[in-house]
């Protein structure tokens, strides 16, 4: 057999095995046998099929793979899901790269380090189902080709729709750990059903009802402000106002003027402003950033929550403050104080409870219901159509970082839903993650229409490796000439078909 008529027999095979998958109840064996076609088709080291159920219960992930070990699939599963996996799942192209190492896209990811990845080739499951085929190449072998990234696709697209049809990716119900916390507490803004988020529920219904000081700790855009809310709401101070501080909003020079408020004569022509610890007055003081409090201010706070008593700026009076006061910071104030920024007796008065907001890394299984939910919000805010997330919109949010945590997960959703009304698309898609406005896509294939696509690619790719000799084609593909003549003229092939 010449080298032409391996790759052929090879390509049947795989498309046969494809077919193979349709009629098996159980599709795990024949699915490996196609990955095992591919490698020898395309030259691969290994190849590996990850499928996503957008799910928060337990391990999303379905994979399957030839070439590779238990540990070698562990290791692609650990290691590629934040680089290759997520720019071929967020984009919902393939992904190609002919020396990972050297390319600046991934060169930095540390499993590219480490396996000194070179060729890989990662292709999305085109067919409606999120997941990806991933095949790696030899150490030293050239890019894979353009024939292979075609059969590649064909196959993603294949199994995907063959795992649509099989509903491989619809999610069991998760468990919603804040539920009890729900039915308790007034807590609607706050979105989420993680263990991470009940553990921060548990303290805020532990801390509202008792009028101490609170300081809520965690990075930027977890969701401090929201926990501050909800301590109010919860609250018997929750008719009196919630009133809030940006301290680093303030210049240094305002800052007690903006707390305490001002008379007459604390500069010429200065007249009486109330502050927002008088704002707040019956309510809450909510002081965000407090790490950035100027250190002359810290002293008057620290009297203040000592005393319940302040001065305005220019009172020769003490004034009687009846506020709930409730801090928050992304600092290391215990860090701060080392460094002498953050008085020390005035961190002890103000962590009387402390609440820590959990990253979104530690918090991933909220990302689901945190999409549905925001996408819903941000749709009513903007008066835009309420469209939906497809499965794999959810997966390429599940995967990807966020390391601005909530607030930069609402500005990329509040952008892909404006793309995806743009479009005037049905579903909101991964490609609405990026960062340009596109063009509408392909309506992706149907079931049948993928059959279609790949029995006609395997039959004119047999055709031409025969040189157009029926009888011959009806041999190698096991079928009747009559057979091959018909499909000759269902898929309108003609020897001069460029197709
Ligand atoms: N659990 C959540 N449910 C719904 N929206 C949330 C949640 N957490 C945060 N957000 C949203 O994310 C954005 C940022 O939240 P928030 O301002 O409370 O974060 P933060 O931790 O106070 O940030 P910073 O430290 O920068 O002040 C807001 O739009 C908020 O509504």
């Amino acid at each position: 057999m010449t080298a032409t008529e391996d790759v052929t027999a090879r390509e049947r095979d795989l498309y046969l095995g494809m077919l193979r998958i349709l009629d098996s109840p159980e599709p795990t064996e024949p699915m490996r046998n196609v990955l095992e076609t591919l490698v020898a088709l395309s030259q691969a080291q290994r190849a590996y099929l990850e499928l996503y159920r957008d799910s928060s219960a337990g391990d999303r992930r379905w994979s399957l793979s030839h070439g590779c070990s238990m540990s070698d699939e562990e290791q692609i599963r650990a290691t590629t899901s934040r680089g290759i996996v997520t720019a071929a799942i967020a984009s919902g192209t393939t992904v190609h790269t002919a020396f990972a190492l050297l390319d600046e896209r991934f060169a930095g990811a540390p499993s590219v380090k480490k396996q000194r990845l070179e060729a890989v080739l990662c292709v999305p499951l085109l067919g409606g189902v999120p997941g990806v085929l991933y095949l790696e190449g030899k150490r030293g072998a050239p890019p894979f080709s353009a024939e292979v990234i075609r059969i590649a696709e064909h196959v993603a697209r294949f199994i995907g729709t063959a795992a649509q049809r099989a509903g491989a990716h619809r999610p069991p119900d998760a468990e919603d750990a804040t539920r009890p916390f729900r039915e308790r507490l007034r807590l609607e803004a706050v979105v989420g059903r993680s263990r991470a988020l009940a553990h921060v529920l548990q303290q805020v219904e532990l801390a509202a009802p008792l009028d101490v000081t609170v300081l809520i700790t965690g990075p930027s855009g977890t969701g401090k402000t929201q926990i501050a809310h909800a301590l109010h709401d919860n609250s018997k101070r929750r008719n009196g106002p919630f009133v809030e501080l940006n301290c680093a909003a303030i210049p240094e020079g305002l800052f007690e003027s903006e707390l305490f408020g001002m008379m007459p004569g604390a500069f010429p022509g200065a007249r009486r402003t109330p502050g927002k610890v008088e704002a707040a007055e019956g309510g809450t003081l909510f002081l965000d950033e407090i790490a950035e409090i100027p250190l002359t201010a810290q002293g008057k706070l620290l009297q203040l929550l000592q005393s319940k008593q302040y001065y305005a700026l220019a009172s020769p009076r003490v004034a009687k403050a009846n506020v709930r006061i409730i801090a928050a910071t992304n600092a290391d104030l215990p860090q701060l104080v080392a460094d002498k920024r953050f008085r020390e007796d005035l961190l002890y008065r103000l962590n009387v409870i402390t609440i820590r907001m959990p990253g979104l890394t530690e918090r991933r299984e909220d990302l689901g219901v945190l999409v549905d939910e925001l996408l819903l919000r941000l749709a009513s805010e903007h008066g835009l159509p309420q469209l939906r997330a497809s499965p794999a919109f959810h997966v390429a949010c599940e995967i990807m970082d966020w390391p601005g945590n909530v607030r930069q997960l609402r500005h990329r959703l509040e952008a892909a839903l404006i793309r995806a009304c743009h479009e005037a698309a049905t579903w909101i898609e991964p490609r609405h993650l990026s960062e340009s406005l596109q063009a509408p896509p392909e309506r992706p294939a149907s079931f049948h229409e993928a059959t279609r696509q790949f029995q006609c690619e395997l039959i004119r790719r047999v055709l031409k490796e025969v040189d157009w000799n029926v009888s011959e084609a009806a041999l190698r593909l096991d079928l009747t000439r009559a057979h091959v003549y018909n499909l000759l003229k269902a898929f309108e092939l003609k020897r001069d078909d460029k197709k």
